[in-house]
């Protein structure tokens, strides 16, 4: 049962923004419903199209109409829900006339009111809302500030994002969204690790042969095309969300739970990484853009289809890595990412690929274990071990499963990382967001990939959507390693 937070006042700057729509109100939905937020709250969308409070509430009951699933949605609910919704037209950028608009919802509000202020717009803006929100007085001793991903383009534009938001918020008021540790399996990591030692007694060089993490997508870049152009696989899925499972895989177990115990472990698994030399990129990074293919919607467009007529681009839809976390626990285990859109499955999972035995006194061919952590969908944990072979009278072996699904386990709805995500910034608990130092740290190590793709347009591979990424990923892994494609 998810505890009650305090009163607090939510202001999303992006409003009427794909984020808001499709993410945001669903969450504060399901959390008002959960009977998680008081009524006396407020949410307040902010953006510069002018529209009335009830406009934005019609828009809100759409997304809410579209983007909550199941039979969550119920019109008494969210006619309490939209009761506590406003909005007000601002040019957050700007220092101009539009912000009494804002200033009156606050008049002369309690001080200690929790304020947050959620910015969806772009992150160039970041720095500007912050020094207007400063500027006209909305910035108490009780207010935070969200970003949302990216934050910046390469390690000196995070460093100015950064800089420019600190200027207004201290650190630990700052708090800077990567939606995959909102993920209840994602967080289960640290639980599989640190409260099994069964586990844990194995999680080293000792046992294990290789990490595998993927995060892949069946979709194209959709309505997202121009911000996707820019941004491309690496900065969009690899600098964030899966360098932060790597980091939940590959830590130390932390002091405590607290913030800072947990952020200063993942601090170390960034800082220990193996550098990449420009002559080392090809080795250990692949990028590849999907051409046209079938898939089980059937024949969809190529990358530069969606983009537009005559539109012609290098950025990379997909991207494999190996990475080295050169400590005493990994030693040269190799860390496999990789993310993709237009994939044969939408799926997120980490496999451990355990060392095979050193000997073996067995007729069969024998499988090394290996774990499975699917993150998303179908959340669970599956081990494979070898079994003596029912059928035969012979000591031959065939591997099984030991499987555990969540949805059986625990028959609950598995929230959407963001509900627990906007709840804690609320709360004021930064556990689950990336500190500053983690941000930069992530930034200086795949500088180097992105420096020399720039340069050198030719190591960009072609697949067709519908298959696994180019062929160069498979050579990646080396001679007697396989991706896990079985799903
Ligand atoms: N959409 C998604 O799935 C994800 C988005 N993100 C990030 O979230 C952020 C928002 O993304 P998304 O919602 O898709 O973007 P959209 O382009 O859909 O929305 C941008 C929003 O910003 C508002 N805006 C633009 N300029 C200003 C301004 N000067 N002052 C106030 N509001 C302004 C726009 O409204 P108006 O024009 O009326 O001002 C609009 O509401 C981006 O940083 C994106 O990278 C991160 C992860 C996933
Ligand atoms: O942050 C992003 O994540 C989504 C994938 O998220 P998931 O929770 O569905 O795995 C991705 O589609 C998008 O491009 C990226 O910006």
């Amino acid at each position: 049962m998810n505890s009650h937070v305090e009163t607090f006042d939510y202001v999303v700057f992006g409003a009427t923004g794909d984020l808001t729509m499709r993410k945001l109100l669903p969450a504060l939905y399901h959390r008002f419903r959960d009977g998680q937020i008081p009524a006396d709250s407020r949410i307040i969308g902010t953006a510069r199209s002018k529209l009335s409070h009830d406009e934005f509430r019609e828009r809100a009951e759409k997304a809410l109409g579209r983007f909550v699933k199941g039979d969550a949605l119920d019109a008494e609910t969210a006619r309490r829900f939209l009761g506590m919704v406003f909005y007000a037209s601002v040019n957050g950028a700007e220092a101009d006339s539009t912000w009494p608009n804002l200033l009156e919802l606050f008049g002369d509000d309690r001080q200690d009111k929790i304020r947050v202020f959620y910015l969806a717009t772009s992150p160039g803006l970041y720095g500007a809302i912050c020094q207007n929100l400063s500027d006209k007085g909305l910035v108490t001793d009780r207010s935070r500030v969200v970003l949302e991903k990216p934050i910046g383009h390469d390690l000196a534009s995070a460093r100015k994002v950064n800089d420019d938001v600190g200027k207004v918020f201290p650190e630990n008021r700052v708090f800077r969204i990567d939606h995959y540790l909102g993920k209840e399996t994602v967080q289960n990591l640290i639980a599989l690790r640190f409260a099994n030692p069964v586990f844990e007694r194995l999680w080293s060089a000792d046992a294990i042969d290789h990490v595998q993490i993927t995060a892949a997508e069946t979709v194209g870049v959709e309505g997202r095309g121009d911000y996707y152009d820019h941004s491309g696989a690496l900065r969009d899925m690899i600098q964030n969300h899966l360098l932060q499972v790597m980091c939940l895989v590959a830590m130390e177990p932390p002091g405590t739970l607290g913030a800072d115990d947990v952020r200063n472990e993942k601090l170390k698994v960034l800082r220990a990484l193996k550098p990449i030399r420009p002559a080392d990129v090809d080795h250990v990074a692949v990028r590849g853009q999907y051409g046209r293919g079938r898939t089980g919607d059937g024949i969809v467009p190529a990358y530069l289809e969606e983009l537009g007529e005559g539109r012609q681009s290098n950025t990379e839809t997909y991207v494999a890595l190996r990475a080295e976390v050169h400590t005493w626990r990994w030693g040269k285990v190799p860390f496999f990412l990789r993310s993709g859109k237009r994939l044969p499955a939408k799926v997120s999972e980490v496999v451990i690929q355990f060392r095979e035995t050193p000997w073996s006194i067995f007729p069969s061919q024998l499988q090394a274990n290996r774990l499975i952590l699917r993150l998303q969908p179908e959340e669970g944990i599956q081990l494979s071990i070898m079994n003596k072979d029912p059928a035969m009278d012979s000591m031959a072996l065939r591997p099984a499963n030991i499987d555990v699904a969540f949805e059986k386990a625990f028959s609950t709805r598995y929230p959407d990382a963001y509900e627990r995500l906007l709840m804690d910034t609320v709360r004021g608990d930064p556990v689950l967001f990336m500190r500053r130092d983690e941000v930069e740290a992530a930034w200086t190590w795949v500088e180097p990939i992105l420096d020399s793709w720039r340069e050198r347009p030719d190591t960009l591979r072609h697949y067709s959507a519908g298959t696994w990424g180019p062929d160069q990923a498979r050579h990646l892994l080396g001679s007697n390693r396989q991706w896990h494609e079985d799903m």
